[in-house]
């Protein structure tokens, strides 16, 4: 239809995963035309194959782990049998659960133009969907990531498994091989080796969770032993063939130089995400990228064409879904408002976590990087294996570590491995989100007996390393005399 308009909508946004949803979202609620282009599934990447259905299956193999260890609990079981496909099954259904919240239907009904279909830029206003062009004042860029896919000699020639397609399988594999030790490589180890696979990972340095503290890796590296897996390190796959019956074989070598042929059911790839950028025209509208292929931004999320912007895994350099829906509000407001306001994106604290067995959350620096940084800082240790709950709970493992400024109980970083990590995170992220220190933790009355206690107990620790030691011994005077 012939419009006199200069753009037909406010806003394209491009993708429909956790950044795009939410940037529509907002759009649409603050009463701007917005129009969500989604090519293959709404909901993305966290919905259908990546946070919902890895947290679903591990779910099932923390249930058969417990089963397994049902004597620590004065349970006589026999063992769980795995019936696989209904573990899949209950993956889909929980997928199928949420799916409504973002389904067509209700982004339609809270106002947004959904399309489906392929996008292409032709032009930094210009957005192609389907053989119709829509014109756009601001288009933002929110088309995820997808799997990396290394290297490897004869990869070409064997059907691998990435985080994308393992959701297919319909027979628990014999044995995986999984390569990479980040957190898609440690959820998916742990999951199927619980369920019955013989697991073996692949990692090419001499530590696995190499992007936590150390500490993190030691103790995870210890944990997958224990549990039966066989993870090698300093060993990298240097190729790959079809073998005998649908298997994969891989010659792996090691950093002595030796080189062995492994053979197993799976190869699993977990060496990172790489953002989808190619094969859409941004090249030829001239918006620039940075070396990893993700979409560069300013500090207001905007490309160097400045009504283009681009959140969650395209741009980076975050790849969880909450910093897809955090930078989504930016992106958001900024295309709308900018020409009133600009607002820089938030990175001062950002959490994450790994949703293992025990979990491990992390917030703020590294010690690595405080040491890098020159700044001066104390750590606090606090050992998770004696809280009562913990021990009632049958989860009494794992550790907190605090950085805090020295000097002082204002907390830089913190690390949680244990049960409930990610929850108990909250608190350590709220207090450095307020400016609040450990003072204010320990000064804060937390249920008996509670996972959480334990944030108090490492404040406490902090507390009585830094109690003035003059006024204790003034103290000790004074109660003598009072005697
Ligand atoms: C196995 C796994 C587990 C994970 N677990 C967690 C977790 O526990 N917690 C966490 O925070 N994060 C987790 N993540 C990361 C999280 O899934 C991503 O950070 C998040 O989904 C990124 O959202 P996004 O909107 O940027 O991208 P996506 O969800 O990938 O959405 C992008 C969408 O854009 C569409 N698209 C792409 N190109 C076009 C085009 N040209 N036209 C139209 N549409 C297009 C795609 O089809 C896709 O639907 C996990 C990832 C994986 C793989
Ligand atoms: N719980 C969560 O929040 C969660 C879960 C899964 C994935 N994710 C997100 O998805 C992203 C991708 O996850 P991921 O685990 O694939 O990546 P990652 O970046 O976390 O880890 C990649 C791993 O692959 C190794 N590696 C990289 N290239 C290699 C090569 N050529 N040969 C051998 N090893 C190599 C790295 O050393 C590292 O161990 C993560 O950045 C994370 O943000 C988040």
């Amino acid at each position: 239809m012939f419009s006199n308009k200069k753009f037909d909508t406010n806003i394209v946004v491009i993708g429909a995963g956790s950044a795009g949803l939410i940037s529509a979202n907002i759009a649409a609620t603050l009463n701007a035309k917005v129009t969500l282009i989604e090519r293959h599934k709404m909901g993305g990447d966290c919905l259908n194959t990546g946070c919902v259905p890895s947290k679903t299956l591990l779910r099932s193999a923390k249930i058969r782990h417990l089963i397994s260890e049902s004597d620590r609990f004065g349970l006589k079981v026999a063992e769980a049998s795995v019936d696989f496909p209904a573990v899949m099954g209950r993956v889909q259904s929980v997928i199928k659960h949420i799916e409504p919240n973002d389904s067509i239907e209700r982004y339609t009904s809270l106002g947004v133009d959904c399309v489906t279909g392929d996008a292409t830029l032709i032009s930094p206003n210009e957005v192609l969907v389907n053989d119709q062009t829509i014109r756009a004042r601001h288009i933002i860029l929110a088309m995820g990531a997808r799997p990396f896919i290394p290297d490897i000699p004869g990869l070409e020639n064997i059907e691998y498994l990435t985080s994308d397609n393992i959701w297919e399988l319909d027979e628990l594999p014999e044995s995986m091989l999984v390569m990479g030790s980040g957190a898609i490589a440690c959820e998916m180890t742990q999951a199927f080796s619980r369920l019955g696979t013989r697991v073996s990972m692949v990692q090419r340095s001499a530590s696995i969770l190499n992007k936590e503290e150390p500490e993190v890796g030691e103790f995870m590296l210890k944990t997958f032993r224990d549990e039966g897996i066989d993870v090698k390190l300093n060993t990298s796959i240097s190729e790959v063939r079809a073998g005998e019956n649908g298997t994969i074989e891989a010659l792996l070598r090691t950093a002595d130089g030796s080189e062995q042929w492994e053979s197993f059911q799976h190869l699993l790839l977990a060496v990172g995400r790489q953002a989808n950028t190619e094969g859409m025209g941004l090249e030829d509208v001239g918006v620039e990228l940075n070396d990893n292929g993700t979409v560069k931004v300013d500090e207001y999320l905007r490309s160097n064409h400045k009504n283009i912007m681009a959140c969650g895994d395209v741009a980076g350099p975050y790849q969880f879904t909450h910093m897809a829906s955090h930078q989504a509000w930016y992106a958001t407001v900024n295309a709308l408002f900018g020409f009133v306001k600009k607002f820089k994106v938030d990175y001062r604290i950002v959490p994450k976590a790994v949703f293992t067995d025990p979990e491990i959350a992390s917030v703020g620096k590294l010690e690595a990087e405080l040491k890098t940084e020159s700044v001066a800082y104390e750590v606090i240790n606090f050992p998770l294996d004696d809280m009562d709950r913990a021990l009632a709970e049958g989860e009494a493992k794992g550790f907190i570590k605090v950085l805090t400024k020295a000097g002082s109980d204002k907390i830089l970083g913190a690390t949680i491995v244990g049960a409930h990590a990610a929850e108990l995170l909250t608190e350590f992220v709220n207090a450095m989100k307020n400016g609040q220190g450990l003072n204010h933790i320990l000064g804060t009355i937390h249920i008996y007996p509670s996972f959480s206690e334990a944030n108090k107990y490492l404040a406490g620790q902090w507390k009585r390393k830094h109690a003035p030691q003059w006024a204790l011994r003034i103290l000790k005077k004074l109660h003598a005399w009072r005697r």
